[in-house]
């Protein structure tokens, strides 16, 4: 799913309007009963005290049709006007009128402190104050009016918007919004939906389909798109009958160093669960019974050195390499590393240590194979491209350094996101419960194990990310999140498969 700025949605607005021929005041009342019957289905006519806060632009538009059409379905509803400005938009103010048609409990006024209405813990707020339209921090009593309705501890539905939240900026430290329990978004999610600065802000989430047109959607331009099972299945390439095991590569995994030889392992066999054809495992001797009796199913070869990898000599020609995990930092491995480096072509997976030894030793970025990938979490993506002021600036960063590394970047997070060929895409699978030792061993495992079946590094990536997410979250949906072990994630992957074609 594309995810577009709040300039391209409202030229979709437009265009919208113009090509099938309606008017803004039908488009509102489209988008806004989509919300009405989210609300309804979830409410179920419960006696429920409904307080609607409404700005006066199109988002308190929307507010105002919410409100007719739950007070014509019988809900107990109250609006407030937030009148931050004289400027009324052209449809708030028909909108108004057609409410005050409704109902002889019209509307209150906020126009200042002493106008904040109570509100109850159990009374449902719905957030229809700011939505696209925000182009400055909220300021004095408005800010204010948000804080309070944070702090009445009622659920906060937002409409399109939590009010208060920029779509193309972090808020700063001093900044009031919304903070809402669950945001119902018009068309698109935003980009600041998934932001680890600005998530929090949003809840649960759910889009609405407002039939903006399609032409439009499809054909315009944006270098952000959410992954969900969708995109994920476009990527997935079917199995011939006629294949053998020599069809889907043979990965090797190098790492490992005395006592974490667990790391590789799980590496190792995730690449297997996922359909390499073999895989190969090059570790210190320490490693060698350990593989072996863990797991039949790889081959190993070993390092003269008992406990650090020191001289990388697999004579293998792998379809891809994956590198770095357990490996420690010793002096000697990371001169294994970069011979390695000098003597590989194709693109490796570069994760964990393998990655604080490029941090430590700039200049094996120049030996990287192209389309190589690395897989940092934020700390090591901070020791290897520096710091960051906000998640955009971060975001800019890391495109830069990707493309000009000719590099596919896998950032790991709540949502992690894949950056690749000047894309950005985001993960919409996974859950807390995986955030936990050897997940990101077993990520890698996983993008190892489709390289070496002839996807490409990004596609790799991307279809990676989302089936490890998909089956920690059926581990989740069995185990709870606190239970979730790595290897869970491994055992699962035959099910995220199946889930991928679920419908
Ligand atoms: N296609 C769609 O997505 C549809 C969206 N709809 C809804 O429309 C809003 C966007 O409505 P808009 O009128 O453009 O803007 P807002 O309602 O978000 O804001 C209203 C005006 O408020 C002013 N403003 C902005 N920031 C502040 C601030 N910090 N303090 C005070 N006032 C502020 C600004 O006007 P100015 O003249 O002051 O600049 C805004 O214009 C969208 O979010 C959806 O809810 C349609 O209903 C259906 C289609
Ligand atoms: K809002």
């Amino acid at each position: 799913m594309k995810i577009f700025s709040a300039a391209q949605l409202k030229k979709a607005d437009e265009l919208t309007i113009k090509i099938q021929g309606i008017t803004s005041t039908q488009l509102m009342e489209r988008a806004a009963s989509l919300v009405t019957n989210e609300i309804d289905k979830r409410l179920q006519n419960a006696d429920i005290a409904i307080k609607i806060f409404c700005g006066i632009g199109n988002n308190g538009g929307d507010g105002l049709v919410i409100a007719r059409q739950l007070i014509e379905k019988g809900y107990r509803v109250k609006v407030f006007v937030v009148n931050y400005s004289d400027n009324r938009s052209q449809d708030f103010l028909i909108n108004y009128d057609r409410l005050k048609e409704t109902t002889n409990d019209w509307p209150e006024y906020i126009k200042d402190e002493g106008d904040f209405p109570e509100i109850d813990p159990n009374d449902f707020v719905i957030d229809a104050i700011f939505g696209i339209g925000l182009n400055r921090p909220l300021e004095g009593w408005i800010g204010e009016l948000v804080t309070y309705i944070n702090q009445s501890k009622a659920f906060i539905l937002a409409i399109d918007m939590p009010s208060g939240l920029f779509s193309d900026r972090v808020p700063a430290e001093k900044d009031c919004l919304i903070s809402a329990n669950f945001t119902l978004s018009f068309q698109t999610p935003k980009l600041v939906f998934f932001l680890p600065q600005t998530m929090d802000y949003v809840g649960d989430l759910q889009v609405l389909d407002i039939g903006l047109d399609r032409d439009f959607l499809s054909s315009e331009k944006t270098n952000y798109e959410l992954i969900n099972k969708h995109e994920a299945r476009t990527l997935y390439k079917p199995r011939k009958s006629n294949s053998h095991k020599g069809n889907y590569g043979h990965a090797l995994v190098i790492g490992g160093s005395y006592g974490k030889i667990g790391s590789v392992l799980l590496s190792t066999k995730a690449a297997l669960r996922t359909g390499a054809g073999l895989v190969s495992t090059f570790i210190p001797k320490c490693g060698y019974n350990i593989l072996q009796t863990a797991l039949p199913e790889a081959m190993v070869i070993t390092d003269k050195n008992e406990e650090k990898l020191t001289n990388i000599d697999h004579r293998m020609d792998p379809s891809v390499i994956c590198f770095g995990m357990g490996a420690g930092k010793d002096p000697k491995t990371v001169e294994a590393f970069k011979e390695l480096l000098q003597k590989t072509e194709k693109p490796m997976l570069i994760d964990a240590d393998g990655l604080n030894m490029i941090s430590e030793n700039q200049e094996l970025l120049e030996f990287l194979p192209k389309k190589s990938l690395l897989t940092p979490h934020p700390k090591e993506l901070q020791r290897l491209i520096g710091d960051w002021n906000d998640d955009f600036e971060k975001i800019e960063k890391v495109q830069e350094f990707t493309q000009s590394h000719d590099l596919v970047l896998v950032l790991k997070g709540s949502h992690t996101f894949v950056f690749g060929e000047g894309h950005v895409y985001i993960n919409n699978s996974g859950n807390p419960g995986m955030a936990t030792a050897g997940s990101g061993d077993v990520l890698s495992g996983i993008i190892a194990g489709l390289i070496s079946q002839q996807y490409s590094s990004l596609a790799a990536a991307i279809l990676g990310v989302y089936l490890h997410g998909i089956s920690g979250d059926i581990v989740a949906e069995n185990r709870s999140y606190q239970a979730l072990i790595s290897g869970d994630i491994v055992e699962n992957m035959g099910a995220a498969f199946q889930a991928l074609f679920a419908d």
